[in-house]
């Protein structure tokens, strides 16, 4: 009898314990941080336990989300992607505080904040938001996108050198070459579909632009053909599509070993990425010292580091991934906003460089900059405390009337005139802010610029009266049904500018 009592009484003892652990995880500690937020003035809408703020998202959701075709064009996509910041915003202010789970978040608007960001240059200060990092392991892993402190300052002084200007001057004949292949392709199907004629090819460029990119990306930093890459990426992309809803539970417990639909299909095409990469680094490492792209950097690092084979190799595919990732989806979406806009807007076809620019702003294809405070920093006069995780929404600082004027909603690459009024200090980020903004920005540009230079000196472009404005965000904000225009052949160059 003496027994049962005793392990009766263990048995609650666990219990209360456990109760008091979860609580402390789930509600003190996030509770001590919004208490430090809002001693100074940052507010926000009231959490509950346990996945504090995830009711009132889901209700700004329900209202009905506007897709608009034709001239009803509107840019402006805040409203239908982040109803609950657009709601916060106007109660809190551009700077507020709100949870899920157990994370807290600090969502900052103000140029003076991004300004901070880039003043916090240690490693040991921001790392990458922690927020989905569980969700998104199998896509990510632990490679450059999403780790933090010293091994993200590792693999940042291994891959930034190779994209360094001089490198990228290097690649640009290989981005010509992808890009004049896709537009013959383009002119031959306009001509066999109008037997020689001229009445245009309607088209949704989407699965052409994401092929131009993996086939530039794949060729110049891995150095296998597209062919190759091909599976990759496709296998990558339904990887972004099966990880891009937040698995709270996950985020919440750090729990990923249950075998849900989501986490067996994630964990077989991680295998299959795996597999396929680690071939074309055998492949690759029969060139040896020799291969001077990325993968033989990575090649090189991992042979030089005493962490094992199984570290050496989740360092190389843990950043094929987020290379492949990085550099491919963001370029192909930003080419097809670019390509919308420039048939929405005929008369910029002819000035180039300055279009792309306002592109990034309109359509910024990372929608936050998000960091997470890894010890107390101070961001726009605010002591940000250790944990909380910092959002600045891209699209609100770029479309802010107050930084951009009353026009900030339209498109206006005129703004970007070299010689005119320079845009707003610490006010245009679509490459980031700070110590950790985009690798591969010069490499980016570089192959926008001679994609869409080749693509409107050979044809005009107009928008398809069954192209549907509806931008969606899996992971990056992408058209969601694709952009559908009508290509007829240029009847003389235009002669496009980068003005
Ligand atoms: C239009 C195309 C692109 C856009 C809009 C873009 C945007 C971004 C953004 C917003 C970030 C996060 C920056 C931050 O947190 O402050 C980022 C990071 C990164 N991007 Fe890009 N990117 C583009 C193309 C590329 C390409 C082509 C590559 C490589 C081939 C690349 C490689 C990277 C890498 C490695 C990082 C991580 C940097 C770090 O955390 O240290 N990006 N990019």
């Amino acid at each position: 009898m003496e027994c049962y009592y005793c392990f009766c009484l263990v048995v609650v003892g666990a219990c209360t314990l456990a109760a008091v652990y979860v609580y402390q995880a789930l509600w003190l500690a996030p509770e001590r941080l919004r208490a430090a937020l809002r001693a100074q003035g940052v507010a926000g809408p009231r959490p509950s336990f346990p996945y504090g703020n995830r009711a009132h998202i889901r209700q700004a959701f329900l209202h009905p989300r506007a897709a608009a075709g034709g001239s009803s064009i509107v840019h402006d996509y805040r409203p239908a992607l982040f109803p609950h910041y657009d709601k916060w915003r106007k109660e809190y202010g551009p700077m507020f505080t709100y949870t899920i789970g157990n994370m807290v978040f600090l969502h900052a608007s103000r140029a003076d904040v991004v300004r901070d960001l880039g003043l916090c240059v240690s490693p040991l200060d921001l790392g990458k938001s922690s927020y989905m990092k569980v969700t998104h392991r199998p896509l990510f892993g632990d490679g450059i996108l999403k780790s933090s402190g010293e091994a993200w300052a590792y693999q940042r002084r291994l891959i930034a050198p190779e994209f360094f200007p001089d490198k990228v001057r290097a690649m640009v004949d290989l981005m010509v070459a992808s890009a004049t292949a896709l537009v013959d392709s383009w002119e031959a199907r306009i001509l066999s579909c109008n037997n020689g004629g001229d009445d245009g090819l309607e088209l949704k460029v989407d699965d052409d632009l994401r092929a131009y990119s993996a086939d530039v990306i794949s060729k110049t930093c891995f150095g296998s053909s597209y062919v190759r890459g091909k599976e990759i990426f496709a296998l990558i992309r339904e990887l972004q599509k099966t990880v891009s809803k937040p698995n709270l539970m996950a985020e919440m417990t750090g729990l990923t070993f249950l075998p849900t639909r989501t986490n067996r299909a994630a964990w077989r095409l991680n295998r299959q990425v795996r597999k396929l990469v680690l071939d074309v680094v055998r492949e690759t490492s029969v060139g040896g010292d020799r291969t001077t792209n990325l993968l033989g950097a990575m090649l090189r690092s991992a042979a030089a580091s005493s962490g094992g084979r199984a570290a050496a190799e989740d360092l190389i595919v843990d950043n094929c991934k987020n290379i492949y990732f990085a550099g491919y989806e963001t370029t192909a979406v930003t080419s097809a906003w670019c390509m919308m806009l420039l048939a929405l807007h005929p008369e910029w076809q002819a000035r180039l460089a300055m279009v792309i620019q306002e592109t990034l702003r309109l359509y910024p294809a990372g929608s936050v900059v998000s960091r997470q405070a890894l010890r107390g920093v101070t961001l726009g006069g605010v002591h940000v405390p250790a944990g909380v995780n910092i959002y600045v929404p891209v699209s609100t600082v770029h479309l802010d009337p107050g930084l951009w004027g009353a026009d900030a909603g339209e498109f206006r690459p005129e703004r970007f005139a070299a010689g005119g009024k320079a845009p707003p200090p610490h006010a245009y980020l679509p490459f980031g802010a700070g110590a950790r903004t985009c690798l591969g920005q010069t490499f980016a540009m570089a192959e926008l610029k001679v994609l869409l230079a080749l693509v409107v000196s050979r044809f005009q472009l107009t928008l398809s009266p069954a192209y549907v404005h509806s931008p969606a965000l899996r992971l990056i904000v992408e058209p969601e049904y694709g952009v559908r225009l009508v290509l007829r052949r240029a009847s003389r160059s235009p002669g496009a500018s980068w003005a």
